[in-house]
């Protein structure tokens, strides 16, 4: 498995008159298979540096390589399918579709990338299980707790078994100990599954998980801090 790759990365946003700087001459290379946590003070940057990596948004300069791919050089329509087989997303407020069950929830990117429909339930029945919630299959989003939510919004996350999750302070609206538990899920995860998580996070409980963490400060890569010997 390849790693992410930054070179030289710029990104500024346009506030009506005003550039916005937001990364500034990022080189990073994010090693696959592990938990790489993305830290630093609120407006430092990092859910601008997960957009670029989960090519939500494209950088002003610089390049980016995800899964050997250079990322800026696809359409639209071809980014589309890009994140839709590498890249999972999990967000702080779990972004749920409230009126789908959370079985339909984890089905949902499966129906898009048109996986047929005996596979389709093999697969949320397998995520269902792994997430704790094969009892909780038929609930709607409402009627779940956060840790539950999140659990399914993992799974959703990871039904097209994708290489890379990308999660945005994940445990920002989970109570400390909920928050433990989901950590210790996307931990199991990653090893069973042998996916690669990037997270932006403030939680120490986050940093204190992580095989990597990257600091940043206005925009700019201040360390790179590597935790587990790199293999
Ligand atoms: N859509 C936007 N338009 C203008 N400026 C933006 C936009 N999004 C982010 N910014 C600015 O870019 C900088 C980096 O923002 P970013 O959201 O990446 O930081 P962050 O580290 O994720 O912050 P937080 O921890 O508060 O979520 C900030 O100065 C922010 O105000």
């Amino acid at each position: 498995m390849l790693p992410v790759t930054l070179q030289q990365v710029n990104k500024r946003y346009q506030l009506d008159s005003v550039a916005v700087p937001a990364l500034a001459d990022i080189n990073l290379e994010i090693l696959p298979q592990r938990f790489t946590v993305l830290s630093g003070p609120s407006g430092s940057g990092k859910t601008t540096l997960l957009n670029l990596v989960g090519c939500i948004d494209l950088p002003d300069s610089g390049q980016i390589t995800v899964a050997g791919e250079n990322v800026q050089q696809l359409s639209d329509s071809a980014l589309a399918d890009f994140r839709l087989r590498h890249i999972g997303f999990v967000f702080q407020n779990f972004n749920l579709l409230p009126v789908l069950s959370a079985f339909e929830n984890i089905e949902y990117p499966l129906l898009l990338a048109k996986v047929a429909r005996p596979a389709r339930h093999k697969r949320v029945k397998m995520l269902l299980d792994a997430v704790g919630l094969s009892e909780k299959s038929q609930h709607l989003p409402g009627q779940l707790s956060g840790g539950q939510r999140q659990r399914v919004a993992i799974a959703r996350a990871l039904a097209t078994q994708p290489q890379w999750v990308l999660a945005d302070e994940p445990t920002a609206n989970l109570d400390s100990h909920t928050g433990a538990s989901i950590i210790a899920l996307m931990r199991q995860m990653q090893r069973e599954l042998a996916v690669s998580f990037i997270f932006s996070s403030h939680d120490p409980q986050v940093l204190a998980a992580a095989d990597d963490a990257v600091l940043i400060r206005d925009g700019r890569i201040v360390a790179i801090e590597r935790k587990m010997a790199v293999a």
